[in-house]
């Protein structure tokens, strides 16, 4: 039984029977059959079902939101931007798939030859509980453009949630077995990728996940795009408009209770503004709204779990016996943890070295460029960097010392249907989004005709 639990009563909420094997192998039977028809229909039959989708999306947001918050006490006004934003991937796949996918010609001695992108068939998504209707949407939308088909094991705190986006499908109009939801726990996955009929895997997750499904991929000769853990710094120069960063760098470590993998998590600024912007970011984080996730006004809910909020709770404890300065916060309750700063951060601390998966960050201040790139590039994680400065020179210079999946300049790290988005290092491999993520689990077919 897989049940979710709210995490802010601690209400049972609802209850999911397992498939048991009989049942998941008609499943992937079921996506194979449609994969045969699925990959001949056109581009433009596919963009009239996913645009259907994006409007399912936007007429009911409100109660697909609720769902989500309900799981995993994400605040209410979040939950909706996340709807929003399905919607837009939807739309954006249903305009741009068919241009991003077309025959690529390629001059050689042939008569003709070029590059045709062919769908592989059944692809299996494992995906976590922190956007649980975005994560998926970002791998549905291009892949069933793409003409793949989906089947996905989802977090199991966030079942009801999963349940819902097949019927958001369903209800656009998809055909059966384009879009499924697999009710199994962790320990069918290896079967799932192993099965014959599931051509590749995604997965959104943690390092040690990605680990263990990239390997079992590997074993069985399947395409996998691992999007996992990070660890990105908010890096503020001494040219930076304090104001405006302040504001950005608030938002990129506590949106979403900072349980976003792309969160900027390390805050490395400026030893000349580091005052100004210590008073600044303190005020602002202070004055952040905790409360019932269900109330408009919360702009901080409670963590998923009671094991996540005890798990930055011990992060923060030990950089502090380390020697860091609790500034603000520090304190748990349950599921909830507070807004929490930290001063005087050195790389060795947990709070620097570790992903934090919560509403903490640490001040690390740094005297040169040569230095902050250096603290930076010390992770091991590298989905991105944000870098706040006035000066572009300074900064275009810079973007290529960072090793990064994305640098973005006076701006969080963000995901944007239209931009990459993915990571180097330990953070995976492979891209979503964009004409590069949709490719991901095409047949790249090389056509070569001569007379
Ligand atoms: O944990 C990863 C969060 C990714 C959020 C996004 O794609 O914007």
């Amino acid at each position: 039984m897989k049940e979710s639990i709210n995490p802010y009563s601690g209400e049972k909420l609802f209850s999911f029977k397992e498939l048991d094997q009989r049942g998941l192998e008609a499943k992937i039977g079921l996506a194979d059959a449609c994969f045969s028809k699925w990959k001949h229909t056109s581009f433009a039959e596919r963009s009239v079902m996913m645009r259907k989708a994006a409007e399912e999306l936007k007429t009911n947001k409100r109660s697909y939101a609720e769902v989500i918050t309900l799981e995993m006490g994400k605040p209410i006004s979040q939950a909706i931007a996340e709807v929003e934003k399905c919607a837009w991937v939807c739309g954006y796949y249903a305009q741009n798939a068919e241009g991003q996918l077309a025959d690529e010609l390629v001059e050689t001695e042939a008569q003709k030859s070029y590059v045709a992108y062919e769908p592989l068939g059944v692809v299996l998504a494992v995906m976590p509980w922190n956007y649980p209707f975005w994560q998926v949407f970002r791998f549905a939308a291009p892949n069933l453009m793409a003409g793949n088909v989906g089947i996905l094991k989802h977090a199991s705190n966030v079942m009801k949630s999963a349940e819902l986006i097949e019927q958001v499908f369903t209800r656009a109009g998809f055909p059966k077995g384009c879009f499924q939801n697999l009710v199994i726990g962790s320990e069918k996955v290896e079967s799932v990728i192993g099965h014959p009929s599931v051509k590749a895997v995604t997965l959104t997750g943690s390092t040690p996940a990605g680990a263990s499904v990239a390997s079992i991929a590997g074993k069985n000769i399947k395409k996998s795009v691992l999007e996992l853990g990070g660890s990105n710094a908010l890096v503020v120069f001494d040219d930076a408009d304090i104001d405006k960063s302040v504001t950005t760098c608030v938002q990129a470590r506590f949106q979403n209770t900072g349980q976003s993998c792309i969160a900027g998590k390390r805050l490395l600024v400026h030893e000349d503004v580091a005052d100004e912007f210590l008073q600044k970011f303190t005020d602002r984080v202070g004055k952040l709204k905790s409360g019932d996730p269900m109330d408009e006004a919360t702009f901080i809910g409670v963590l998923a779990r009671e094991d996540l909020a005890k798990g930055i709770e011990e992060q923060v404890d030990k950089s502090v016996e380390m020697g860091a300065k609790l500034l603000l916060g520090g304190r748990r309750k349950g599921t909830y943890y507070e807004p929490t700063l930290l001063g005087d951060v050195t790389p060795e601390m947990p709070i620097f070295k570790e992903e934090t998966f919560g509403p903490a960050i640490g001040l690390t201040t740094f005297k040169t460029d040569e230095e902050a790139v250096a603290l930076s590039n010390t992770s091991s994680f590298g989905l991105g960097v944000s870098l706040f400065t006035k000066n572009i020179e300074r900064a275009k210079k810079l973007v290529p010392r960072f090793e990064e999946g994305a640098v973005f300049v006076n701006e969080l790290v963000k995901s944007d249907p239209r931009l990459p988005f993915g990571g180097v290092k330990i953070s995976g491999y492979g891209r979503e989004l964009s004409a590069h993520g949709i490719r991901e689990f095409m047949n790249r077919k090389t056509v070569f005709i001569d007379m």
